[in-house]
């Protein structure tokens, strides 16, 4: 049994507030309250999850519910919208998803914060409690959150145990309330329970079982989320456990919701939420061998000009021009990499070959084509004399210096892709090392009990994975470096650990599967609750990919993205394509990231699904059009893997609507480039 010590109070702040939620005014008391609430001076609590939203009922009722039934927070406290405003509305919000009203939390906040000011009266607080949760509306300004916070933090380690139904700490209260009275009830929550854990002289046995009476994360929570340690027993033997609990519980199926909490985004708003949080990654020198693909970071320039001397274009004749048509003695020659010493005077030529240096006096070439031998020595071993058929120009078939590049020019700007030719420039102006930008470390990982490797024989209700060879590849192709994090269990322990040590070697975690609505899709719940990762979406308008899942977290000090993919093979690799190759685009330094569109005629009537879908075909070209047919690839059915297959495309057809059902043959639709055309 856990003692009273050990209860940690998941918190979840939620500010609520037209201006913060538009970006116009900055959410000073929903921070001001994590601070409060982390500095562990009121409660001894963790904030799990923190929003901020506009002044809207069903988006508050929304949260309230998700926060209270799917996340199980044992407090809410929101800030904002309790005025008399005509958008003010969070207490009424809250008054809809409350069971039971405590008055008396209310009136305590009211009465202290009438103490400090009869503006007070204009408050319009609601606390009461959902299933096991507490929620308590706190005004909007910093400072008078701030006041009732502390007002009602007195009370909400007794209301959580109550709750929670935490018979120990009840008991324990009541004991000290007899004894001392109410003012000491949250000061014996300050001893710090990872100090208890790492000082007592425990054996690791007596020390595992209090890890698991206490709340479960507690452990991870308290020691950074990986909760590595090592003891010795009996002075002997050192031994190393690693155990990762998390909050997400696995065995209360019967409470999941029914309906999805999270907000359904249009395919835009979801990629523009992806750009947005994903940051650019830091610059490196790389040498131009291992620089293919990679995005500059910062503008090259030629110190020499290109040509670095005056070279014929043409293999014939260096002349001067003002002798005209006629015969000319030939001097010599000048051929590529030669230094030619002597001056060509009038009445005289020197033979030349492309690519080598104009000799001085000489101000044209004449190609051989236009000349004719007059005389040769006897052995033919050299030509002593040559007619010029036509008459020259000053300057013809010679590349002046600088002429294909000039001294000082840019040959490559930042942000540009090396691609062969970029790189043969880089040669060509002598840079063998440049500064790119870093290219994000991409971690694949699949989730499912069914999935076995693709070398393993089948067995009754298993299947064999396929999302991670398909994803590694699609991202091997994209020139990433890219760690294959395996197959993870059905358990949120199990994903928590395998996310977590996943953490330590990547940039970007993508999952497959166990984002829609079953009772073991656990990555959201273990994302939110366990890792405190920002959900940007985890529902997007879309065929195939509707459950995809997109976070972001700080973790260490850097900044790590994580894609949680549908499981269905087809929905993987769409979304890979929408979503997870632009945001890598952009890490990379890529100024352009999103995907290539262009128009496509379609080559058959197509039937609309309720969805935008993102059909998959292949593109062929017509001698008479063009504008290229796209062949659909056939039954679009997300499991069905054979769809991708020759796709070079995603075309993009609307959802379907009271005046649209399908597409005729031969319509115009945009399509999405994945694939070589
Ligand atoms: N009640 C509802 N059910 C489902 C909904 C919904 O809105 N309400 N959405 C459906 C949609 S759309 C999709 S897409 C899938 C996505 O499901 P998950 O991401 O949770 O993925 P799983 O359930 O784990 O697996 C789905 C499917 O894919 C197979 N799979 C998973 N991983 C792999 C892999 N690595 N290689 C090959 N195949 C894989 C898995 O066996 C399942 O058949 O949810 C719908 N359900
Ligand atoms: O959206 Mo799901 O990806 O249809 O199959
Ligand atoms: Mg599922």
């Amino acid at each position: 049994m856990a003692d009273h010590e050990s209860v940690i109070v998941k918190v979840g702040i939620l500010t609520v507030s037209d201006s913060c939620f538009n970006g116009s005014a900055t959410d000073r008391s929903g921070e001001n309250l994590k601070q409060l609430v982390e500095s562990g001076k009121f409660i001894r609590g963790s904030v799990v999850t923190k929003d901020i939203i506009p002044d809207e009922m069903d988006q508050i009722k929304a949260k309230l519910l998700h926060w209270s039934d799917h996340l199980k927070l044992d407090l809410i406290l929101t800030t904002g919208g309790t005025g008399f405003a005509p958008r003010d509305v969070t207490p009424e919000a809250t008054k809809a998803v409350i069971e039971k009203e405590a008055l008396g939390m209310t009136v305590a906040m009211l009465k202290g914060s009438l103490e400090i000011t009869p503006l007070a009266m204009l408050t319009r607080l609601i606390c009461g409690t959902r299933g096991r949760t507490l929620i308590i509306n706190l005004p909007g300004s910093t400072k008078a959150s701030a006041e009732c916070f502390q007002i009602a933090a007195t009370g909400i380690p007794h209301a959580v145990d109550l709750l929670r139904g935490h018979r120990a700490g009840v008991e324990k209260t009541h004991a000290q309330l007899q004894a001392e009275g109410v003012r000491s009830v949250h000061g014996s929550h300050h001893q710090s329970h990872t100090r208890h854990l790492m000082e007592t002289g425990d054996s690791i046995a007596t020390t595992i079982i209090s890890m698991f009476t206490v709340s479960r994360a507690t452990f991870s929570q308290f020691m950074g989320g990986s909760a590595q340690w090592i003891q010795g027993i009996g002075g002997s033997r050192a031994v190393s456990i690693n155990i990762i609990q998390g909050y997400v519980n696995a065995d209360q199926v019967a409470l999941r919701p029914r309906e999805s909490p999270y907000p359904m985004l249009s395919v835009e708003q979801a990629v523009s939420k992806v750009l947005e949080n994903s940051h650019i990654m830091p610059t490196e020198m790389v040498d131009i061998k291992r620089a293919l693909g990679r995005y500059l970071a910062s503008s090259v320039h030629a110190a020499e000009p290109l040509p670095p001397f005056r070279a014929s274009i043409k293999d014939g004749y260096a002349v001067r021009a003002d002798d005209g048509a006629g015969v000319r003695m030939v001097l010599g020659e000048s051929s590529a990499g030669d230094v030619p010493e002597k001056t060509v005077t009038s009445g005289f030529c020197m033979r030349i070959n492309t690519g080598a240096p104009v000799p001085s006096g000489a101000d044209a070439v004449v190609q051989v084509e236009d000349t004719e031998l007059t005389e040769a020595s006897i052995d033919g071993r050299q030509e002593i004399q040559i007619k010029i058929l036509k008459f020259p120009t000053v300057g013809q078939d010679i590349r002046p210096v600088g002429s294909d590049i000039e001294k000082g020019e840019e040959v490559l700007c930042a942000g540009q892709r090396l691609g062969a030719a970029e790189l043969g420039l880089l040669a060509t102006v002598g840079v063998t090392s440049v500064q790119c930008y870093s290219l994000p470390t991409v971690g694949i990982m699949s989730t499912g009990n069914e999935l076995i490797e693709p070398h393993a024989p089948l067995s009754e209700g298993k299947i064999r994975d396929s999302n991670r060879t398909t994803l590694l590849a699609q991202l091997q192709e994209c020139g990433l470096p890219t760690v294959d994090l395996g197959i993870a269990k059905d358990s949120p322990d199990i994903l928590l650990q395998k996310l977590t040590d996943a953490l330590d070697q990547v940039d970007i975690i993508v999952t497959t599967g166990g984002v829609s609505m079953g009772d073991k899709d656990y990555l959201k719940q273990v994302l939110q609750v366990d890792l405190k990762a920002e959900l940007h979406f985890a529902r997007v308008l879309m065929k195939p990919g509707k459950p995809t899942t997109f976070a972001t977290l700080e973790y260490k000090g850097a900044r790590k993205l994580i894609f949680g993919l549908p499981g269905n093979p087809v929905s993987a690799i769409v979304t890979c394509n929408l979503y997870l190759i632009p945001a890598i685009r952009k890490m990379s330094g890529c100024p352009h990231p999103q995907r290539t569109v262009i128009k496509v005629k379609v080559d058959r009537d197509l039937i609309l699904d309720p969805r935008p879908e993102y059909h998959r075909a292949s593109l062929t070209w017509t001698k008479r059009d063009v504008t290229p047919t796209a062949h659909t690839t056939g039954n679009q059915i997300s499991s069905r893997l054979l769809s991708m297959s020759t796709a070079n495309v995603l075309m993009v057809l609307p959802a379907t609507c009271p005046s649209l059902s399908h597409v005729s043959k031969g319509s115009l639709v945009d399509a999405i480039v994945i694939g070589d055309l």
